[in-house]
């Protein structure tokens, strides 16, 4: 309607409506003039290349209505044309004659041809201007064609399809900007001529004025101007097409924003103004990606420079020399100082920069005492290990044991009040108390077994305390992970209880080729066999020990258990024992490698001990020939020497002593304990190791005392030990039993100062008090005993001097004689 308006009383073509050509064209585009644009002129087959194949229906389904709304206006439009000049050609579609499409050249021609006489100086500028504006518009939206083609920048953007894209690049911006400008001349055209309907006369002689030249100028500059329009109003595809050339030398220049970020700013300023933003299609994302890595590339390594600290300017610790180093302290080096010059607050150090220096330097510190401290995970295991944590008897071990089964247990005569401490006879004789043999209950001290055995129910690795290592050049051994007190139980050594027949069987077969025996003599001729046992069997020996393995008779069954030595063991140490290894054969010695300062260089006793341990044997030998001749019963003779030489049980021993008097039985049981009193006092050493040592060297006296009994056995099997392969076995059996030994030479002292009513002085009244109530009881002979035994407590106290000339020492001598008459 607006059109149709218009048309209908469009003013005649006048040269002052020419001039408003550029008035015209500088108005902004409205929305009816977009319309008719993009939808009037098209033709069918325009409007069908346009539509995307995804939205095609939907484009046909409005196609109808459109045409016939375009062709209406542009019917009504040209009708007012047509009444005015008659010259337009008007098609089938209503639309303006594709003559003009084809060739514009001849389209203008014929418009022009048509126009009346008046008009032709008027139509001649028109129509020149229209075949130079469409040129140079089809010549340069070619150029723009060609260049589009392959890399539209754009093209990708769109979510038509690729065909469609093509097509729309072409025919829009042919078609397009050429209908466009075309229109808009026919409706100058229209306009003016209407207006010079009635001054014809007039406007042409205004065209034939020498201003005719000037106004073809200005006609191709409103050309340009129109052909700006167009391309604005035609949308950013069209204008990327037309403005490719240009627009490329700009894109190249966007590039550059990447690789230098910092100085972007600068040159985006003073080259071009910041592009638009634009969407980013796939076909272009190879494009930047290949720019973003050359960027990167191309990029300088930004340099990282540490920050250092600013001190405040202002404050308390204003003025102090920042230094890494600790404030100089001494005396002298303050008067280098100050040799130096005045410098600023030397006077007191502020502590400014400790915390710095704290910081960056660090400190070494120590824990204050010792924890728990577990290994990590993942240490090695011993693969052939195992494990049991209660002896087993295998064989006729458990028919001989129950044979030999003692018949009464050792009754504990402590107090309530005292408790079973170290004057307990139990704790002498190596019984464990319990409710049955003591009635001082849980103030009780000589509960040892019974200890371990609620921490190993307890669990968890403090509880149980230990673990095995993989030392650099003895196998596993047992570290401890906690801290153990003096004399503390720590682990028990169990395994298999086995005769010395068995064992013999074993060595012969199962164990041929082993390197390391896990044998240790056990109680009545019997042998622990641990090689299935506990984590006990992993102790390596030392010459300089820690700890010291024993063996409790705990509710009549003789059990061995690894105890801290006199000084405690701290945690991470090496549970260590001495093994005082009796190798048998030559063959058998191994190499010791404690790395103690008194180490013994092999695994076995000292040589001292040796040659003291080959003389007790001859003389042993010789006494079992006398009495073997004396008494016919064999077998009672070997157990009245093993009892002699304190390698048997004590049932046996007491077995023995009941068969005689008390008193005599406790000459030869003292004296042995006063011969290896005075064998140990002569390789005790001076200070408190001399404890160790002399627990040691009684125990050597044990051991070899252990020995002839063992090859009593052997001689009894009728099997030579040239046939036979002796184990290493460990002599611990006696070694074990070595700190009852030990333990005697403690209560010497206190005999010394007490008036002796016997031979053996007593530590006290009360202690004397107790073994006279024994004698009198059940178990008078073992508690005599034990008293008696368990004089010398504490060696290490004793001077040899005073060992010497002391009452007991020179009773153990003679003592030591008689037993050997
Ligand atoms: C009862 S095992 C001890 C555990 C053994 N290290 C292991 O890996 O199974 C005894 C054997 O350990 C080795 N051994 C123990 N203490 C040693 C020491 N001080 N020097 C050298 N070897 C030692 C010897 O081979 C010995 O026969």
């Amino acid at each position: 309607m607006e059109s149709q308006l218009r048309s209908a009383g469009a003013p005649p073509a006048t040269p002052a409506a020419l001039s408003d050509l550029n008035k015209h064209t500088h108005e902004p585009i409205d929305d009816t003039m977009a319309f008719e644009y993009s939808e009037q002129l098209l033709t069918p087959e325009n409007s069908r290349s346009e539509t995307s194949s995804n939205n095609e229906n939907a484009s046909t389904e409005e196609k109808p209505t459109v045409r016939r709304r375009s062709t209406r206006v542009t019917r009504a439009s040209l009708r007012g044309e047509a009444q005015l000049d008659g010259d337009m050609e008007i098609d089938n579609q209503g639309t303006l004659s594709t003559a003009g499409e084809s060739n514009p050249a001849v389209s203008g021609e014929t418009l022009l041809d048509k126009a009346e006489g008046g008009k032709r100086s008027q139509a001649s500028h028109l129509r020149h201007s229209i075949a130079v504006m469409e040129s140079w518009s089809e010549a340069t939206l070619a150029q723009g064609n060609m260049e589009s083609e392959g890399d539209h920048p754009m093209a990708p953007d769109t979510p038509v399809s690729k065909s469609s894209q093509e097509l729309q690049a072409s025919d829009m911006s042919t078609s397009l900007q050429q209908r466009t400008l075309r229109k808009r001349v026919e409706r100058i055209l229209t306009e003016e001529g209407g207006n010079n309907k009635g001054k014809v006369t007039v406007t042409a002689k205004e065209i034939k004025s020498p201003v005719r030249r000037s106004s073809r100028l200005s006609l191709l500059e409103k050309a340009s101007d129109l052909v700006g329009r167009a391309s604005s109003v035609l949308g950013k595809r069209s204008r990327d097409v037309m403005g490719k050339g240009k627009e490329l030398g700009r894109r190249a220049s966007l590039r550059p924003r990447i690789t230098t970020p910092k100085e972007e700013p600068a040159q985006a300023t003073s080259e071009a103004p910041p592009a638009k933003k634009r969407r980013v299609s796939e076909g272009d994302l190879p494009v930047k990606i290949q720019e973003i890595q050359d960027a990167v590339q191309e990029a300088p390594k930004p340099v990282t420079l540490s920050k250092t600290k600013r001190w405040l300017a202002h404050g308390l610790y204003t003025g102090q020399e920042h230094t890494e180093s600790r404030p100089l302290q001494s005396r002298n080096r303050n008067a280098k100082r100050r040799s130096q010059g005045p410098t600023q607050r030397k006077l007191l150090p502020m502590p400014m920069f400790a915390g710095d220096r704290l910081l960056k330097q660090g400190r070494d510190f120590q824990l204050p005492f010792d924890i728990f401290s577990p290994l990590p995970s993942g240490q090695p295991k011993p693969n052939e290990w195992r494990k049991t944590n209660k002896n087993v008897f295998v064989g006729e071990a458990s028919s001989i044991w129950r044979a030999n089964k003692p018949l009464e247990l050792s009754k504990c005569m402590c107090a309530e009040e005292t408790g079973c401490d170290e004057e307990c006879q139990n704790r002498y004789m190596f019984y464990e108390c319990d409710d049955s043999n003591c009635g001082v209950g849980p103030e009780c001290g000589n509960r040892n077994f019974e200890e371990l055995k609620q921490r190993t129910k307890a669990g968890g690795k403090y509880n149980i305390g230990v673990e095995v290592i993989k030392t650099e050049d003895r196998g596993y051994g047992v570290r401890s992970n906690r801290t153990f007190e003096p004399n503390q139980v720590i682990v028990e050594y169990t395994g298999e209880i086995i005769t010395q027949a068995e064992c013999e069987k074993r060595m012969r077969t199962i164990y041929k080729n082993n390197e390391c025996y896990y044998l240790m003599y056990f109680d009545q001729n019997m042998i622990i066999d641990a090689t299935r046992g506990s984590i006990a069997r992993f102790v390596n020996h030392s010459c300089e020990p820690n700890c010291r393995m024993e063996k409790w008779t705990v509710a009549g069954k003789p059990r061995m258990a690894l105890f801290a030595g006199d000084r405690g063991i701290m945690t991470g140490e090496e549970l260590t024992y001495d093994y005082n290894f009796d190798p048998y054969s030559q063959k058998n010695v191994q190499q010791c490698r404690c790395g103690s300062g008194r180490c013994r260089g092999i695994l076995g006793p000292r040589p001292r001990e040796k040659e003291q341990r080959s003389k007790e044997k001859e003389l042993r030998a010789e006494n079992e020939k006398k009495s073997s001749s004396k008494n016919n019963n064999k077998k009672a003779s070997i157990t009245k020497q093993k009892v002699l030489n304190g390698s048997t049980s004590r049932v046996n021993k007491r077995q023995l002593l009941g068969s005689k008097s008390i008193k005599s039985g406790m000459k030869k049981v003292v004296s042995k304990a006063r011969a290896s009193t005075s064998k140990a006092t002569t390789t005790s050493r001076p200070g408190s190791k001399a404890t160790v040592t002399t627990k040691t060297s009684k125990t050597t006296t044990r051991k070899t005392t252990a020995t002839p009994s063992r090859r009593q056995v052997k001689k009894d099997n009728t099997k030579s030990k040239k046939e036979v392969k002796l184990p290493k076995v460990k002599t611990t059996k006696t070694k074990a039993r070595a700190p009852a030994c030990a333990r005697k030479p403690t209560q010497t002292t206190k005999t010394q100062s007490t008036p002796s009513t016997s031979k053996l002085s007593r530590p006290s009244e009360k202690t004397k008090a107790k073994i006279l109530q024994a004698a009198k009881g059940t178990n008078t002979r073992r508690r005599t005993v034990k008293k008696e035994d368990t004089k010398p407590k504490n060696p290490a106290k004793r001077t040899s001097k005073a060992k010497e000339t002391s009452p007991r020492g020179k009773a153990a001598s003679k003592a030591a004689k008689s037993t050997k008459a």
